[in-house]
């Protein structure tokens, strides 16, 4: 076992549940990464993340840290921080009496230099007397965040950490999230349900579904090969189209796909299409065997247009066409493939265990 923390083939059962929440789980976290659990609600993330904190009994299996068993420690006795969605801030304490909670016992110009050190990080210096009910949501979870850190915690746990926050709030504080686990080294295992903050936070990132753990890759490898059609679907990956024995034979629009890849998939791969696997080929005029798609929705978002076209041979796809352009629904256009928004799934089903630490 590695160096760090250590999940092994972890069970978390409710009473009376048909199955259980957490289903066999192992995880690798070395020290100095930062994993994401991501997955649907309800496939058991806060479960795998309760249990390796403490809080959920095991059923089945073990929690270690440097090879040393956990299971038996209480909560606060294993150095894991924990940080939920809701902060919560006494509202008794000012920002720094809030951030100091942990370090009773430290000398008091000690605990002064590390709450203004943390607060600093957070991005609110000098912050140290405000009352925390004067506070926004996102500048309580920044305090939350240098409480949770201030004792240095061999590993950090965050439950959905930016989830109860606005979207732009939420896309800013993940990158700054990312930033402070990065420049205070800390090792961390992140529960969320969306994947953008996922791949902003994360070195790696832990797919999970109905209890299971059905993938871990970087972000980059994990969008360029998602190891089974369910992970692909979660990503956001829209169609699914077999390669087919005979291309030649095949629909126009399968067909372009095929052409784009390099490496040419073999037949029997299923190709993964996310928004922008076809383009719309403004200005080329028909051509005989080219893939062309049946305008049905067209929508601006941010700054380019999508257009939700239907493809003969391929299904419903979201096209991308330059900012702009626009036609009536049930016009037919000319569309290109493009390589880069296609992934190709393994023929057959790929175990966690073939995947983890990949
Ligand atoms: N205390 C509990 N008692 C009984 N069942 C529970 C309990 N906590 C969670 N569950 C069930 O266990 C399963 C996994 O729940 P969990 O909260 O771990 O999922 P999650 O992926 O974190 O979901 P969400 O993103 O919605 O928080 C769900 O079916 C849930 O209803």
């Amino acid at each position: 076992m590695s160096d760090g923390l250590g999940v092994v083939d972890v069970v978390v059962r409710y009473p009376g549940a048909d199955r259980p929440a957490v289903d066999a789980v192992s995880l690798d976290v070395p020290v100095g990464e930062v994993v994401a659990l991501l997955g649907p609600s309800g496939c058991g993330k806060s479960s795998l993340l309760r249990a390796v904190a403490g809080l959920e009994p095991l059923a089945g299996g073990d929690v270690a840290w440097d090879g040393v068993g956990v299971t038996g420690v209480p909560v606060h006795r294993r150095g894991f921080g924990l940080l939920f969605q809701d902060g919560q801030l006494f509202g008794h304490l000012d920002v720094a009496g809030n951030v100091a909670y942990g370090l009773a016992g430290r000398p008091r110009a000690e605990r002064g230099a590390r709450v203004a050190e943390l607060l600093d990080l957070v991005g609110l210096p000098g912050t140290q007397r405000r009352d925390v009910a004067t506070l926004s949501g996102g500048e309580r979870q920044r305090v939350a965040l240098a409480r949770a850190l201030a004792p240095r915690p061999r590993l950090l746990l965050l439950d959905e950490p930016l989830s109860a926050l606005d979207r732009s709030l939420r896309e800013r504080l993940a990158l700054d999230l990312r930033d402070v686990l990065v420049a205070t080294g800390t090792t961390a295992l992140f529960v969320t349900h969306d994947h953008d903050e996922a791949f902003a936070v994360a070195d790696r990132v832990a797919v999970m579904d109905a209890g299971r753990l059905l993938q871990v890759a970087a972000p980059a490898a994990l969008w360029s090969r998602p190891a089974s059609r369910r992970v692909a679907e979660f990503l956001g990956y829209e169609a699914f189209v077999d390669v087919p024995a005979d291309a030649a034979a095949a629909a126009p629009g399968a067909r372009a796909l095929v052409a784009v890849l390099d490496p040419a998939p073999t037949a029997g791969t299923t190709l993964a299409l996310a928004a922008g696997a076809f383009v719309v080929a403004v200005g080329d005029g028909p051509r005989a065997g080219a893939p062309t798609g049946t305008v049905a929705v067209l929508r601006s978002r941010r700054g380019r247009t999508e257009v939700v076209v239907d493809v003969p041979g391929v299904g419903r796809v979201t096209a991308l066409a330059p900012a702009g352009w626009s036609c009536e629904p049930g016009t037919p256009v000319p569309l290109r493939a493009d390589a880069a928004a296609l992934a190709s799934l393994p023929g057959a089903w790929v175990t966690s265990e073939q995947h983890a630490g990949s």
